[in-house]
């Protein structure tokens, strides 16, 4: 329960004058209810006294009017009044939700599964918002019609009351066993949509090598072994829903047959009239429909509490270093000395991993204009020194400064303006090639005049051509789901030209060329080259074609820097990079 205190804390507080309004409007209208059966029973009292006519129910008519209408106002109000805020705190809990999310490091996405993380977001929060609309208003309603219905029975026979607490226990008992006893198979529903949920996801991100294999038999076999246990689990839920319903409705009549057995004699001995009687059966039909409810309104907590938990779990979770919530980033100073002192990183330990990958400690000057190139076999490490350098990983203090202050306690945002990162697996948004080119650019720069020049020259840098046959629609052209309508060649030179539109100190390029032939690669290289202002690189690569004009080239093995020199000196020396230049020269093509 204290995950209730600590979200209510966080997200309700702000609306309690809303929902103090909104159980004021409750009680006028149970008040009212309550208002409308007493004229009744006055109205029928009264008609059975010997000098009763028909105008004698005209003031009680007008009256129950009355409150009627003045019913459907406040209630109205009530529901706006908690419904409101219910909303209001899903709107605050998703946007907290999805801002942490884009704060979160690598590790974090490596931990959770993407479907688990969309449900969240998704089915979650809505239980998070039920609790605080319906719930809320439910609980409000529930005291409320309780109190003041029993309230009014034990004011005119309390010893009747005293016998209809039998059946309304009874109710109540069913509803809750019942609840219990589907709460098991609503948690196993759960489990069993994630699992389909993952199945699905699996074979959207998966088809083709399903396919490939023939697969399709086997994984279909899987889907509709859970869609079966899935439909097992449903069909009971039907079952125990199915039984209640007439069980609750055999308790209503109970307490009617009570009613009519213990009060019609007094009616008859003149102890109640007939009005009291009739009183006594539309406070029946006040109270049951909440009493009923108090059982669902329950499940909504008991649904919401694992929910909270599971929402608190990401908005609260730590980046693994200090996050900024800056508006707007800082733009980088300019003419900055990027340095790794000594720079390590180990990923975590963990049963299936118990000897993760280490990089031992890289220490590099940056200069202002300084080209560095990364080389070594698959699997060496260089991109988890790019990675790292870039506080993708976790980097421990004093291990990358910008200009001699601490990247690793700076604020998130104002390190990342430093670099302009364009990663060996590019994502594309699904979305215009204008679009995935402007996530480079701050919002301001959205506007400037210039910036249909800047995207040009970003794709004339990365030798992206804009052919008019091929792309009619020119930069609003749609890249398909993660830009699969484009080549892997087209892709990588988008998120080139995305990185290079950038202003940054450091441009950070992870074998962004592996997939272009090598006279584009060439070109690329110029144009890198001639950029104006002349800017930073560090450019890792399996291509010796790419890295060969850098100041200085690392060659990693195994998380080592095993040597280092610029193009010239390393071929000279024998290794990784002598024997891959040689094998390079001799296969142009490959
Ligand atoms: N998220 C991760 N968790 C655990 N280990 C990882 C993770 N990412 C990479 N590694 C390990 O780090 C090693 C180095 O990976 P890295 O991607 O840096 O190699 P690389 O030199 O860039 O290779 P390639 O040339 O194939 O891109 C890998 O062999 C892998 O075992």
């Amino acid at each position: 329960m204290q995950i209730f205190w600590r979200f209510s804390k966080r997200y309700l507080r702000p609306y309690l004058h809303w929902y103090l309004a909104g159980f004021a409007c409750i009680f006028l209208t149970q008040g009212m209810a309550v208002l409308i059966i007493n004229t009744v029973k006055n109205a029928i009292d009264a008609v059975t006294l010997a000098d009763a006519d028909a105008q004698t129910v005209v003031p009680y008519a007008v009256k129950i009017a009355l409150f009627a209408v003045s019913i459907i106002v406040v209630r109205t109000a009530s529901r706006l009044l908690v419904f409101t805020p219910g909303r209001l705190i899903e709107y605050h809990v998703r946007n907290d939700y999805y801002q942490n999310l884009l704060f979160l490091q690598r590790g974090f996405f490596q931990r959770h599964e993407s479907g688990d993380l969309v449900s969240r977001c998704s089915n979650d929060i809505s239980f998070v918002r039920a609790a605080y609309g319906f719930g809320f208003l439910q609980i409000a309603n529930v005291t409320i019609t309780l109190t003041l219905g029993i309230g009014a029975m034990f004011a005119m026979d309390w010893r009747t009351t005293l016998y209809l607490a039998v059946p309304m226990i009874l109710a109540f008992t069913i509803i809750q066993v019942s609840i219990n006893y589907m709460l098991v198979y609503w948690r196993l529903a759960n489990e069993q949509v994630g699992g389909l949920s993952s199945l699905c996801l699996s074979a959207y991100k998966g088809v083709s090598a399903i396919q490939n294999y023939h697969a399709e038999p086997a994984v279909l076999d899987r889907f509709r072994g859970i869609n079966a246990d899935y439909l097992h689990t449903q069909t009971v839920v039907t079952r125990v829903r199915s039984f209640i319903m007439p069980m609750v409705q055999l308790v209503g009549n109970l307490s009617v047959f009570i009613v009519l057995l213990i009060v019609a004699p007094k009616v008859l001995q003149g102890d109640l009239t007939l009005g009291e009687l009739n009183a006594f059966l539309g406070y029946i039909a006040m109270i049951m429909p909440p009493l009923l409810s108090l059982g669902w309104m329950l499940n909504t907590f008991n649904r919401a509490v694992p929910a909270m938990e599971r929402l608190e779990e990401i908005i609260t979770a730590e980046p693994d270093l200090p996050k900024t919530v800056a508006e707007t980033s800082e733009k980088p100073r300019g003419a900055v000395t990027i340095s790794a002192r000594d720079l390590a990183f180990r990923f975590p330990e963990d049963p299936k991993n118990p000897e993760p990958f280490e990089l031992k400690p890289v220490s590099l000057e940056i200069t202002p204009g300084k080209v560095v190139g990364v080389a070594g076999p698959l699997g060496s490490g260089k991109s988890v020194f790019l990675e790292t350098l870039l506080r993708l990983n976790r980097l421990e203090p004093g291990r990358v400064l910008l200009n001699g202050d601490d990247g690793a306690v700076m604020e998130l945002n104002r390190f990342r303006a430093f670099f302009s990162f364009a990663p060996q697996k590019p994502l594309l948004f699904s979305t215009t090639l204008r679009e995935n080119l402007l996530v480079a650019l701050t919002p301001e720069d959205h506007d400037q005049p210039d910036v249909e020049q800047r995207l040009r020259h970003a794709l004339a840098a990365a030798c992206f051509d804009l052919d008019p046959k091929v792309f009619p629609k020119g930069l609003e052209t749609e890249v398909g789901v993660k830009g699969v309508m484009l080549s892997g060649g087209q892709r990588q030179r988008i998120a080139l030209a995305r990185a290079l539109l950038k202003e940054a100190d450091l441009y950070v390029l992870d074998d962004v060329l592996s997939a272009v032939d090598h006279e584009t690669e060439k070109k690329i290289i110029q144009n890198l080259r001639r950029m104006e202002p002349k800017r930073s690189f560090l450019i890792a690569s399996h291509r010796i074609s790419a890295i060969q004009w850098a100041d200085e080239i690392l060659v990693f093995e195994q998380g080592s820097v095993v040597q280092r020199g610029n193009h010239a000196q390393l071929i000279q020396q024998p290794g990784f990079y002598q024997d891959i230049y040689q094998y390079q020269a001799e296969h142009p093509d490959e």
